[in-house]
């Protein structure tokens, strides 16, 4: 017997129009012809397929997944993959043209691309998992390549994934082949700070907006939406800098405490509770968890999902600065109300590049065969986050334009110019 799981009800922006209206402002403060701005606009491929996979009840159940290439102008196509019940062709679309953005705002040598399997890997058992990722990546031969596109982690999956994926493609191809994806465990060939690295760059960013802001890091209080992978080493690094962490959430709610979140008893607590901070006895747990969006603290980090911050929540704001450690965390309707309001935004493919940064590090050690120590991974991030907060600081000021947009007119440049010099349309 076989059978497929209803859609989810979906109520949320389009992440695809989000990202398409800020794409068309940057597009028209830069003056960018018609003819790049149509390639630009259309991704270069989309593959959708259908993963049967054996349940270990003996039933077969029938998964969606897809892997969209935005652009590959700059290079083999870069990003993650996504396990998650709201995963649709118009959210991976989305967020394989931010990956393009992204990688051109940290002038790394990488297009875009992000894949997706529609699934709730926290009801599935481990082998499922395996079994499903293993029929993905089959079904994905002709994509992947280490010259072609680089797979990663990305929200619902991390690297014991990246090593089935790494595993299958291998065998496929009847040799082991680790540059075919990275966020791989270390003993694959992984990168001395992957893990961390993708929170990594959301501190550094947001150190950085605080010296322009004047904010001190010990005087600031900070809330954190998503404790998982960016969320949670987002919160250690910043709590590390002295920031008070008084707020922190995840799918089981969100809790506060006005003296700080100790950050370290949190993450052993989640890792000893199923990976979940329900029951976290150590803070107030809220009585209404998205209301971490417009809790008093000077630094909001959305670090879950798309369009969490929007019109309705958006007029309520405390915070000074919004740091997007999450992809696509603001819908484009609320980004009016938030200039209105004077609030600086690090936008998510500025803030959370950190962690395409060190994928491309472990991609070049793997090439190299070499494995570089940590502090020259963290060194090397922590210059790239820098510069590119800086250039798309200036370039705000420029243009006369929010942080967005002016990320926008950084990445569009780029691509832009390479357009011009390579020709061939
Ligand atoms: N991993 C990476 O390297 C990168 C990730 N990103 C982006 O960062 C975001 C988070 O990804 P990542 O940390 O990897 O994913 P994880 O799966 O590791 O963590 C996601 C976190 O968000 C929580 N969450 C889900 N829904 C909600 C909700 N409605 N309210 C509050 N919390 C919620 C999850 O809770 P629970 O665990 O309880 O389900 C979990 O804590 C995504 O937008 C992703 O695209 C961007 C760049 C790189
Ligand atoms: O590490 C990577 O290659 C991509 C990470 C990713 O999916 C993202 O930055 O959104």
């Amino acid at each position: 017997m076989s059978y497929i799981e209803p859609a989810p009800i979906k109520d949320k922006d389009n992440p695809l129009e989000s990202m398409m209206s800020r794409f068309d402002l940057a597009a028209q403060k830069l003056g960018l012809d018609n003819e790049t701005y149509n390639v630009l606009k259309n991704p270069d491929k989309q593959v959708i397929v259908s993963l049967p996979i054996t349940m270990d009840d003996g039933r077969i159940k029938v998964f969606s997944g897809y892997r969209v290439i935005h652009n590959t102008i700059l290079g083999p196509s870069k990003g993650g993959i996504r396990y998650d019940m709201g995963v649709t062709l118009d959210e991976v679309k989305a967020l394989a043209a931010w990956m393009t953005w992204k990688c051109a705002v940290v002038d790394i040598p990488y297009g875009g691309a992000k894949g997706g399997i529609m699934c709730n890997p926290r009801a599935m058992s481990k082998g499922e998992i395996e079994r499903l990722t293993r029929a993905y990546t089959l079904s994905m031969m002709d994509v992947f390549g280490p010259d072609k596109d680089i797979p990663a982690p990305d929200m619902g999956t991390s690297q014991q994934e990246m090593a089935w994926l790494m595993d299958e493609y291998s065998k496929a191809k009847g040799m082991t082949v680790n540059a075919v994806v990275t966020g791989k465990p270390l003993v694959l060939g992984g990168s001395l700070g992957r893990v961390e690295a993708t929170g990594r760059g959301v501190m550094v960013s947001a150190l950085a907006a605080m010296q322009r802001l004047k904010m001190n890091p010990s005087q600031t209080s900070c809330a954190i939406q998503g404790f998982g992978n960016v969320g949670s080493n987002t919160a250690r690094l910043l709590e590390e800098r002295g920031v008070k962490i008084k707020a922190l959430s995840d799918v089981s709610g969100a809790f506060w405490s006005d003296k700080g979140i100790d950050i370290q008893d949190a993450l052993r607590y989640r890792d000893k509770n199923n990976g979940i901070l329900e029951g976290y006895p150590n803070a107030d747990k809220m009585q209404d968890p998205e209301g971490i969006i417009t809790c008093q603290v000077d630094l909001l980090v959305p670090a879950a999902k798309e369009d969490v911050i929007n019109i309705y929540n958006a007029p309520d704001i405390k915070a000074r600065l919004i740091v997007e450690g999450a992809n696509g965390p603001t819908s484009a309707s609320a980004d009016d109300i938030i200039n209105e309001k004077g609030i600086m935004v690090v936008p998510d493919i500025l803030a959370n590049a950190g962690g395409v940064t060190v994928s491309y590090f472990e991609w070049v050690q793997n090439r190299l065969g070499l494995r570089w120590p940590l502090e020259r991974v963290n060194r090397r991030c922590d210059r790239i986050m820098k510069e590119a907060f800086e250039k798309v600081y200036s370039t705000s000021l420029e243009f006369n334009v929010p942080m967005r947009i002016a990320a926008y007119i950084v990445a569009i440049d780029k691509v832009a110019k390479t357009y011009k010099f390579r020709g061939g349309f």
